[in-house]
């Protein structure tokens, strides 16, 4: 039990701290899901006694009219040996052991909320009292409820005060403590109505019956307690507390105690009840009903810890590392970080995610097609091979073969090819432009350092640039190399011209037959087209060789080179969080801490169960 409700007191106090109490926090609350108690009840009808009397130590203010103006969230701590003291949340490193001194700080710190006025604030005052006279409870003392203002204070104080009380206990994990005063008719019971209102099947209202002793002479308050006048789902407890007179004196509590315990005992209408009546009964059955109430809310609570701790953790992956303070720590950072995009591009290349097959499109489709369009026998008429056949033989025609003019006909038709090729080279550029900034755009580190993506795709963009260039020369070469040097074997397979149907006594124009020179149109076609073969098989691997080999391999190799010489300064530079970024970072970071060590504190207590 002690471990229950030192855990409560626990996350309470740490949700608090962090201002995890209110309807701003996008995240669920501890403090919505722990249950605590609240003590309700009219005015001067016992409620600040019976605080005390749960606690055993004078410290609330007290007075005529309104004196409680601010919610006072009680933490009880049971120590078990040592001097008791208090510790307010708003004063955190000062113990008070003087109680009178409790009182007046209660007083001075609800001025300083309210003013001097007689207003009412709905912002709760903390405040733990440790000590070995009282058991582990969490208690909210709120402003006694009224039916009319006095002097000085606006009319809605009534209402006011009635909506702060009821804003407390209509939460469902409030335990209500209702007290009324016996010498009143239980009928105009403030407690007992505004309770009934939020908790009308009494799950979570417990009946306190105070001021029994100054019941009139010849009545008793038998029927109430035995639940017989006005049924409670929990039994009433009575309770007597000291009389104006008794503080007059400075009564001590323990004495209080005793005398109500006699009390009871003594009384012939109470004696049968005397076991399940007075102060420290109610601090018992409160603190039994509380340990109740958590253990049957624990798997709820952890299931809530566990989820927020799930959030915390992926909101905290979604801003990425924080950045490291040293050189080396920040060139580590910044290398894991272009790595990380590295793969996610090869990866695409790889075939692990989309996009590379578009390459594979282009050797496959698009390339033969514009080959095919190119129209290779469009130099092959007959006018045109006449032409360069006698213009390459010079002055001298050929004897056996047309050797030159062969030459100069093919090398015509190949030189075509160059641009389906150069074509070839800048799409899978652009292809490979667009891999990158998917990629970019995918490695979430990047997000978070604007300077360092710009950087990144800018030397990414380079290398892509640089291998287009050596891709472009590359195939360009292997098309001068196939007009460079004809396949002899193409030729040597060829039938021999017996008859060069040439007559050299002829005018140069009509030295060759109309048939010898189809013929020769044809070998060109022919020659040409086997060479187009060859260079759309060759042209693929070699824009594979010279950019995307080449791109998967050194893509970044520039980057890293001239990274290695940077100083701190500029590194810093690269990566230029957000400031925002970085303050949310460290808020959710403690965040996480509090809510991991609230789990294994609960997780701890339910394995203990
Ligand atoms: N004889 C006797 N007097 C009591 C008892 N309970 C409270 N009183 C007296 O009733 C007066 C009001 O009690 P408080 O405890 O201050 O009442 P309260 O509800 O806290 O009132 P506010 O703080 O003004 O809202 C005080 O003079 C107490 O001494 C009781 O059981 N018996």
């Amino acid at each position: 039990m002690e471990n229950l409700i030192t855990l409560v007191n626990k996350l309470q106090r740490a949700c608090t701290a962090l201002g995890d109490h209110g309807e701003e926090s996008a995240l669920p609350t501890l403090w919505d899901s722990l249950p605590s108690i609240a003590v309700v009840g009219g005015q001067s009808s016992g409620k600040s006694s019976v605080l005390e009397s749960v606690v055993g130590k004078d410290f609330l203010p007290r007075g005529s009219g309104i004196v409680t103006r601010r919610p006072l969230v009680l933490q009880l701590h049971r120590i078990d040996e040592g001097q008791e003291y208090a510790e307010f949340m708003h004063q955190p490193k000062k113990r008070f052991t003087d109680f009178a001194a409790v009182r007046q700080e209660i007083s001075d710190e609800t001025d300083r909320e309210t003013g001097r006025s007689k207003q009412i604030s709905t912002v709760p005052i903390h405040l733990s009292i440790y000590s070995p006279n009282v058991v582990n409870l969490t208690l909210i003392d709120l402003p006694g409820l009224t039916k009319v203002a006095v002097d000085g204070q606006h009319e809605s104080i009534v209402q006011d005060i009635e909506n702060m009380v009821r804003s407390y206990i209509e939460k469902a994990n409030c335990i209500i403590l209702a007290i009324s005063p016996a010498n009143q008719d239980l009928a105009t019971s403030d407690a007992i109505k505004i309770s009934r209102e939020v908790d009308p099947k009494g799950e979570r209202t417990f009946g306190v019956l105070t001021k029994i002793d100054l019941m009139d002479k010849g009545t008793d308050a038998v029927d109430i307690l035995e639940g017989k006048s006005y049924r409670l789902q929990y039994p009433w407890i009575g309770v007597v507390n000291r009389s104006q007179a008794d503080i007059n004196k400075s009564v001590d509590m323990i004495a209080a105690r005793r005398r109500e315990r006699e009390y009871f005992a003594t009384t012939p209408e109470y004696r049968h009840l005397a076991s399940r009546m007075g102060s420290e009964h109610l601090g018992k059955v409160l603190s039994k009903h509380l340990e109740n109430v958590i253990r049957s809310k624990i798997p709820s609570l952890q299931a809530l810890i566990n989820k927020t701790i799930v959030e915390l953790e992926s909101e905290l992956s979604r801003l990425g590392k924080p950045i490291a303070v040293d050189t080396g720590g920040k060139l580590y950072m910044i290398m894991e970080i272009c790595r990380a995009f590295d793969q996610n591009f090869k990866e695409r290349l790889d075939g692990v995610r989309p996009g590379g097959d578009k390459i594979y499109g282009i050797f496959e489709n698009q390339l033969p097609a514009a080959m095919k369009r190119l129209q290779l026998d469009k130099n092959l008429s007959m006018e045109n091979v006449r032409k360069l056949i006698t213009e390459a033989d010079g002055y001298q025609p050929h004897l056996i073969a047309p050797e030159q003019g062969y030459r100069r006909l093919i090398e015509a038709s190949l030189v075509c090819v160059k641009g389906p090729a150069e074509a070839a080279v800048d799409a899978v550029h652009a292809i490979l432009k667009e891999l990158v900034q998917k990629s970019i755009g995918e490695t979430t580190e990047l997000k978070q350092y604007p300077t360092l993506r710009v950087e990144v795709v800018n030397a990414a963009s380079e290398s892509l640039e640089r291998m287009k260039e050596e891709s472009k020369k590359a195939v360009l070469q292997l098309v001068d190399m196939e007009c460079g040097y004809l396949t002899v074997e193409f030729f040597r397979k060829l039938p021999q011209d017996i008859e060069k149907g040439g007559n050299p006594t002829h005018s140069i124009f009509d030295r060759y037959n109309d048939s010898y020179l189809r013929r020769i149109g044809s070998t060109v076609l022919a020659y040409v087209n086997m060479v187009c073969a060859t260079l759309r098989n060759s042209i693929p691997k070699s824009i594979v060789y010279c950019q995307v080999r080449e791109a998967k391999r050194s893509l970044l190799d520039y980057f890293f080179a001239e990274l290695g010489g940077k100083e701190a300064r500029q590194l810093s530079k690269m990566l230029d969080e957000d400031p925002a970024v970085m303050q949310r970072r460290t808020n959710l970071a403690k965040r996480l801490e509090l809510y991991r060590s609230a789990q294994a504190e609960i997780d701890a207590v339910s394995w203990s169960k």
